[in-house]
């Protein structure tokens, strides 16, 4: 498709945001023995790369590779988790952390799987939610900015696989 791409929170709203996050979360989980920020490849990496520097408290990061969009802008609903966690998560302080809560889908799998594994406790963070979307109900604890009915890029969101490294959050618009 033809388009192209239009600011719609600049990078120092997200990074001033993003601060905010992480004193909350500090605040949050002090005291905590084991703090594991779990991030959902690929579109999580860099709010959580700034969002752990934000954390004033002592925390573990894992990963995994869950994907449902392809290169499509609406989901296939079809979760696929390409790669598990490294780290056993039994006892721990779990915060989720994901970029775009859009369906539900992908958090809803996600959450379903790990709280079999019996963390202390589960919870989510994510930059942004955009409840216009969402099919399966999903709450997360903490959410960075609500965003309308539009298909976002940048700050680590893409379209098909582009804009990942836009500094601000955009949106796509045909032309
Ligand atoms: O709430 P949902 O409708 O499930 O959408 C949210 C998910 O979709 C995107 O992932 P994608 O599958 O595009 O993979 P990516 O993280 O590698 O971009 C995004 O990063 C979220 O993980
Ligand atoms: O708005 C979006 N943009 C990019 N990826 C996404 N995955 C779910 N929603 C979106």
């Amino acid at each position: 498709m033809e388009h192209k791409v239009e600011q719609m929170i600049s990078a120092e709203a997200l990074q001033q945001r993003v601060k905010e996050l992480g004193d909350e979360i500090s605040t949050y989980y002090a005291g905590s023995e084991h703090l594991i920020l779990v991030g959902l490849l690929r579109g999580s990496v860099i709010f959580m790369a700034d969002l752990a520097r934000a954390i004033d408290q002592p925390v573990t990061l894992d990963f995994m590779t869950v994907s449902s969009y392809g290169n499509a802008m609406s989901s296939t609903r079809d979760v696929k988790v390409l790669k598990d966690l490294d780290e056993d998560i039994e006892g721990a302080d779990v915060l989720l952390i994901e970029d775009i809560v859009d369906s539900g889908h992908t958090l809803s799998k996600v959450l379903a799987m790990l709280a079999l594994r019996n963390p202390r406790s589960l919870k989510i963070c994510t930059l942004l939610d955009k409840p216009s979307g969402r099919e399966v109900d999903v709450a997360a604890k903490w959410v960075g900015f609500e965003v309308p009915d539009t298909f976002v890029v940048g700050y680590g969101i893409d379209y098909s696989q582009r804009y990942r490294n836009l500094p601000y959050l955009g949106k796509v618009v045909p032309v």
